[in-house]
């Protein structure tokens, strides 16, 4: 940014290195006399100190902001893009679906909402998925001493719950296997197990997104970055996807070819790692900071957080579990590379076959409709210049 301020540049060092009785000096830097010696040496004082920053990031790698006023605006841009590419974990961590359930969305789809738990973290990932034929392995798998209505109440049926309802498999399914049934009357009726992977089988790629949390974006309607609304758009995306390989007529979809084409359905795999990973209290430091006069990647440094924190390996494993591993692969929704690259897993387990980006909706529809603020512009342009996210095809 041409126009941007000196001072908020991570090359710049602390005014003085701490001492032990020295805890006056760590806060932001009022004191006239210090900013006219720094004014003498050319640098304006840097906007926070090591006093007042969080430790690192869990699990975060080391931050070195270069040291010494002279640090040139390279070293800068260097340590910050060495330090923005997510962690990539040598082994997957392992995920098991606790509970799904179906929930009604205001646009009139539904979509099935499930809740996973982990080796590695003790947080709630979700994953919403949209159509009938992604289902989780692990919420499927019987569990020890579990009841047909244990089953039915994690979520782990088939068909629809209703009433009275009684078992966790469909009625066709239980006649099946009694033998009551033909097999031939069952699949005239596309229930069958046989038929329903004859089915996938026809069906394009699954649309993915992975979505990091983002309480300011999602929930107190903030118009600093463009988190809500791309959430908004990959829901909407993946509502009007077609998962029946037989119909005669395709939805138009006009936001992008592919996305026309019948597919195995959806699902927003939504990683509790606020913040690019900071988390929420960094997160509105960071805020103050870009108020401040620093960039979002510029602040997280700032705050000793790397610029992005974040892993994807819980990603990859959810996908596993929903089945979307194999040869057909995935379409992801998104503009971040390195999400592309980190998804894909240490053995390559799943593979991007496709990315789709995300165009912003006020972009596409000339600022009549989407989130309008300088924040946002700002937010979106620093993703394109240092963050290398790619916003077309
Ligand atoms: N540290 C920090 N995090 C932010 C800021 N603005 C938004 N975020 C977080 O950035 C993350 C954005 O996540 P995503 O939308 O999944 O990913 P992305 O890297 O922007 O890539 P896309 O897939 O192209 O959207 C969320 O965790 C937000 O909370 C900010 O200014 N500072």
């Amino acid at each position: 940014m041409a126009d941007f301020p000196a001072h908020a540049s991570p090359g710049l060092p602390p005014l003085a290195s701490p001492g032990p009785n020295d805890h006056q000096h760590f806060r932001l830097h009022h004191d006239p006399a210090r900013q006219d010696l720094h004014s003498q040496n050319g640098a304006a004082p840097p906007l926070v100190t090591p006093h007042i920053t969080p430790p690192l990031t869990p699990n975060g790698e080391h931050v070195d902001i270069p040291a010494g006023a002279q640090a040139s605006a390279k070293a800068a841009h260097d340590a910050a893009t060495e330090t923005s590419a997510p962690k990539l974990l040598e082994t997957l961590p392992e995920v098991k679906c606790e509970v799904r359930a179906r929930i009604p969305t205001t646009t009139g789809q539904e979509m099935f909402l499930h809740l996973y738990h982990n080796n590695v973290d003790n947080k709630e990932h979700l994953a919403i998925v949209f159509g009938p034929h992604i289902r989780s392995r692990s919420l499927d798998a019987p569990r020890p001493g579990e009841t047909e209505r244990d089953r039915m109440i994690r979520g782990a049926y088939t068909g629809t719950l209703f009433p009275g309802r009684t078992s966790s498999r469909r009625v066709q399914e239980l006649r099946r296997e009694a033998g009551v049934e033909p097999v031939a009357d069952i699949t005239s009726k596309h229930e069958g197990e046989e038929h329903e992977e004859e089915v996938k089988r026809k069906l394009g790629p699954a649309l993915v997104r992975i979505h990091s949390e983002c309480y300011t974006g999602e929930t107190v309607w903030s118009a600093r970055c463009d988190c809500g609304e791309q959430l908004d758009e990959a829901a909407r995306l993946m509502s009007g996807l077609c998962t029946d390989p037989s119909a005669e007529e395709q939805p138009p979809h006009a936001d992008h070819p592919s996305l026309a084409q019948p597919s195995l359905g959806g699902v927003i795999i939504y990683l509790r790692q606020e913040g690019r990973g900071i988390g929420l209290l960094s997160k509105l430091k960071a805020y103050n900071l870009q108020d401040l006069g620093a960039d979002t990647m510029q602040a997280n440094l700032l705050l000793r957080h790397p610029a992005d924190a974040r892993s994807y390996g819980l990603a990859t494993a959810m996908l596993l579990d929903l089945g979307l591993g194999g040869d057909k692969g995935v379409r992801l929704l998104t503009n971040n590379p390195e999400k592309v690259r980190a998804v894909e897993g240490p053995g390559h387990e799943v593979s991007v076959v496709e990315r789709v980006p995300m165009i912003p909706i006020a972009w596409r529809t000339g600022g009549k409709e989407g989130i309008k603020s300088k924040e946002v512009e700002m937010y979106i342009s620093t993703k394109i210049e240092k963050f290398k996210h790619m916003f077309s095809e």
